[in-house]
């Protein structure tokens, strides 16, 4: 190997779940998987896994190797430490060359700061490829989890893949029809799994395949699922206008948590230019932020359509992790795909058109909101 050849990018999933939704058993599944062979899970303790079946050497301090060929990890220090002493075993050849990294969270933790610390440091950002975000939802008690705590609605938001859990527990199945619409609304673009597919379809898709060449960025995207749930909710909120009293316990399921976190997507026929967007982007960062749970966008710039852009953004860093060679599609439109957190679409969408040049009547232009990003405020 020279110099110049950077190495293959490692695919990293992070897996989390709400205490209890089962990530530790799912993780046992997985791990037994020789699909899933070489792979590092990295945890925050031992304990968690119930790993003595699965043991077979202790590798080093804070490190196992278990029967099927796989690393298990603790934290030490925090994340970041640990995945670059992970990446310094290996390149010493101190460690097995892993070719995967699944990071379980605890159950509290918010998944976007983990994503967002691994996404974009100078380092680890050039050696693992994020293959996203997968979390556990317990098919019995999993509405009622999302009832009570803003943590597990963010953490059902923000995935890529969600994994249905102990479904040979429902007694209701009602219910878990009910729990996937509502996990169609809260996360359209998530991919919806039955607790037991098979290990790549639940660890894979991402941006980047094993290759660290850039993968489907359609299925990335989502955009068709986004758009349909905004259509189906804008039609379902009309329903109910006209027919007041209809369809009652419909709403009654959606409850605060899930009203906050909204997915949509904003689109341009145009091509906008490159000013344009970073303006853009970095306006809404600056000014939202924190809301901002995931953006993901593919654009077409006006100094060079035919190659578009791939935009990432988790909270306040936005990206450009690869530019296409060419679209993955007939559809050229630029669409921008949002994960939001207490963030009104109008908010958005009105920056966007702004930036685009198409103010609606009595709304600023770009210029005003470059000045003032304030008028955005309402
Ligand atoms: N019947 C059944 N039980 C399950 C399933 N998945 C998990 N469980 C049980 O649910 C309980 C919690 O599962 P865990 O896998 O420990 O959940 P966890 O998310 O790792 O839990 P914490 O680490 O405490 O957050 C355990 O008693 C599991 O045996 C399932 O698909 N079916």
């Amino acid at each position: 190997m020279t110099a110049m050849t950077p190495p293959a990018l490692i695919p990293l999933t992070i897996l989390t779940g709400f205490l209890g939704s089962g990530k530790t058993t799912l993780l046992n599944r997985l791990l037994k998987d020789p699909a899933l062979q070489d792979t590092v899970v990295i945890m925050n303790e031992f304990g968690e896994i119930g790993l003595d079946h699965l043991l077979v050497e202790t590798v080093d301090e804070g490190m196992v190797l278990l029967s099927a060929g796989c690393l298990c990890c603790t934290v030490r220090g925090d994340l970041i430490a640990t995945l670059e002493d992970l990446l310094r075993k290996r390149d010493n050849d101190r460690i097995l060359p892993f070719k995967r990294v699944i990071i379980e969270t605890t159950g509290l933790a918010d998944p976007a700061p983990i994503l967002h610390a691994v996404l974009y440091h100078p380092y680890l950002s050039l050696r693992y490829a994020v293959e996203g975000v997968v979390t556990a939802v317990d098919a019995v008690n999993g509405a009622a989890t999302l009832d009570a705590h803003r943590e597990a609605v963010k953490q059902a938001a923000v995935a890529e893949r969600i994994v249905i859990t102990k479904t040979d527990l429902v007694q209701d199945p009602d219910g878990l029809v009910r729990l996937h619409e509502r996990l169609r609304q809260l996360n359209p673009g998530a991919a919806l799994l039955a607790a037991d597919a098979p290990a790549e379809a639940v660890v894979s898709g991402g941006l980047f395949g094993l290759d660290g060449k850039i993968g489907d960025v359609a299925e990335w995207l989502k955009t068709e699922a986004v758009e349909a749930a905004e259509h189906a909710s804008h039609a379902h909120q009309h329903g109910h206008h006209h027919h007041p009293g209809q369809d009652h316990h419909h709403h009654h399921d959606v409850n605060r948590h899930d009203d906050r976190i909204r997915a949509f997507c904003l689109t341009s026929d145009q091509p906008v230019r490159q000013g344009t967007l970073d303006m853009f982007l970095d306006l809404l960062r600056s000014s939202q932020g924190a809301k901002l749970l995931r953006v993901k966008g593919l654009v077409a710039l006006a100094e060079d359509p035919d190659h578009p852009v791939v935009i990432h953004g988790v909270q306040h860093v936005i990206h450009v992790p690869a530019v296409l060679p060419r679209w993955p599609s007939a559809d050229r439109r630029s669409r921008l795909v949002f994960i939001v957190d207490d963030l009104e679409r109008d908010t958005v969408e009105r920056l966007w058109n702004a930036f685009l040049g198409r103010p609606a009547v009595d709304q600023p232009d770009a210029a005003a909101l470059s000045d003032n990003p304030l008028s955005l405020r309402r």
